[in-house]
């Protein structure tokens, strides 16, 4: 891991074929952070993750993120988004965790193996290592993944929905390795829709609406107030807007 640095967003606007998405984004995400993106279907949260881990370009603002290097943010994206048909078992998955480590034709040493298993065993998944990831349950899965991460070494951490579909058990067990994160000072950054869960585990949160209606402690962010503006805000949204002149007052 590097230097921790902080990521500054400074009126960040992200979206598609000129089109925002989401905008004026402001902030700081502090080394160490445990910060929960929440807000409506459809209010940017990915597309944030997107443009944190540096796939889509900023239409404006800017995103800086210090002495970090894009190589060292590792990104967990939606279950969905994941190509369950592809040949590759527990193991073998996990350990592609090392490639930033050890490169995509290194080959394992029988240290890192031990450490595969390890991170195998840390998601309570010992026994499954050869088991094809097509044949594992969503919650099975999802643990693999974090095992995976886990091995990435990465200063940051972005996660995007995950917990969707997932039991309480494999969520509190999945919660524990993120609270690991953290002691060991890694950022985490977490789209979530369980306001129970954030309210439990995560200290910071930014509420999104296509733009930032809240950023800061979570029992502030969270008020109900402020979850009904989001409300109102996203059904107010234009889709079709061009990118615009900056409405600093709004
Ligand atoms: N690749 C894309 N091309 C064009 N528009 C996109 C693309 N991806 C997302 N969008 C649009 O950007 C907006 C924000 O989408 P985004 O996926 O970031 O929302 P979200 O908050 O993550 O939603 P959800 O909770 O439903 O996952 C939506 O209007 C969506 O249709």
């Amino acid at each position: 891991m590097s230097a921790a640095s902080a990521i500054r967003l400074d009126d960040v606007t992200l979206g598609y074929d000129r089109h925002p998405a989401v905008h004026h984004l402001t902030g700081e995400i502090a080394p160490g952070a445990l910060l929960a993106v929440v807000g409506p279907n459809g209010a940017g949260k990915s597309t944030l993750l997107k443009g944190l881990v540096g796939t889509l370009k900023p239409l404006g603002g800017r995103i800086d993120r210090g002495a970090l290097k894009v190589r060292e943010i590792a990104y967990l994206p939606q279950a969905a988004a994941l190509d369950r048909s592809f040949p590759i078992d527990v193991f073998d998955l996990v350990s592609t965790g090392l490639w930033r480590r050890r490169g995509l034709f290194g080959g394992l040493s029988k240290g890192d193996r031990a450490t595969v298993a390890e991170a195998i065993a840390s998601v309570g998944l010992s026994g499954f290592e050869r088991r094809q990831i097509g044949t594992l349950s969503g919650g099975q899965l999802q643990r693999a993944l974090f095992a995976r991460l886990a091995l990435q070494d990465a200063a940051v951490i972005l996660l995007d929905e995950p917990f969707a579909a997932i039991d309480a058990k494999t969520v509190s067990d999945l919660l524990e390795l993120v609270a690991r994160w953290r002691a060991e000072t890694r950022t985490v950054v977490a789209v979530l829709h369980d306001l129970e869960t954030v309210r439990r585990a995560f200290p910071e949160t930014l509420l999104l609406a296509r733009r930032q209606v809240a950023w800061g402690p979570t029992s502030e962010a969270l008020r109900p107030e402020r979850l009904l503006e989001a409300r109102g805000m996203q059904e107010a949204f234009d889709d079709h807007a061009p990118v615009c002149a900056v409405d600093h007052a709004a």
